[in-house]
């Protein structure tokens, strides 16, 4: 099977952890994109979507699912979104795709978060993918001097904007031990709007695709 055919998969196998009559928190990237087609069959019976980008804002829209602001939501009983990385602890690197900050948030806000990934994605120590950094522009060269004293390596993603009008460090030669601890660091420089590790608020299940089939992983077990 193909990679992508495998985001299909872990892309429609999510769809059973969508309860009908409510509000979806959707993410962001290629194997979201999988997740949205299949949530259009089901469009009619659900109430909405909480979007984490514009990207999938379009989509979503293009798919005639109505977004909804996070504002005017209580309650989110599932988010679907991908990663760079999920280690066995169920730990992630997100942001390749420069939507970590949104991502972040609605991850907080919901009650399970479902990660949709192909095994490539699979790691025992997170680091390997370059950790994003999302970046208020003029806090760019000291950010990257602090992420130098951590050890890591920062490139500034060119061309890129964040949907929240700041830049992307991409933080290379990182082998990462403790993610919650260098979560915490890295959000405390000032200048700094989010990491892309999700270890506070990691995963709750993980589909997997593999050759094999959709493999189902539960945090804790
Ligand atoms: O900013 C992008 C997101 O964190 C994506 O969920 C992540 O990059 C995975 O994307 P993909 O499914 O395209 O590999």
């Amino acid at each position: 099977m193909s990679r992508d055919e495998l985001k299909k998969a872990v892309g429609q196998a999510a769809l059973k952890y969508v309860r009908p009559g409510t509000v979806v928190g959707v993410g962001t990237g290629s194997t979201v994109a999988h997740f949205i087609d299949a949530l259009a069959t089901m469009k009619h019976d659900i109430e909405g979507a909480v979007s984490s980008s514009e990207d999938s804002t379009a989509k979503l829209l293009a798919c005639g699912i109505p977004v909804i602001d996070l504002n005017n939501v209580d309650q989110l009983s599932v988010y679907v979104d991908g990663a760079d990385e999920i280690n066995p602890q169920m730990q992630m690197i997100k942001g390749g795709g420069a939507a970590l900050t949104r991502e972040k948030i609605i991850a907080a806000v919901a009650e399970q978060f479902i990660c949709i990934a192909d095994a490539s994605k699979q790691v025992d120590v997170l680091g390997h993918f370059p950790l994003p950094v999302e970046v208020i522009p003029m806090a760019r060269a000291y950010v990257a001097r602090e992420l130098v004293k951590m050890g890591g390596l920062p490139e500034y993603r060119q061309h890129v904007v964040t949907d929240n009008g700041n830049i992307i460090l991409d933080v290379y030669n990182l082998s990462i031990v403790n993610p919650a601890e260098l979560e915490r660091k890295i959000n405390a420089l000032p200048g700094v709007v989010t990491v892309g590790l999700f270890a506070a608020r990691g995963a709750d299940v993980a589909l997997i695709g593999t050759e094999g089939g959709v493999i189902t992983l539960k945090k804790g077990v």
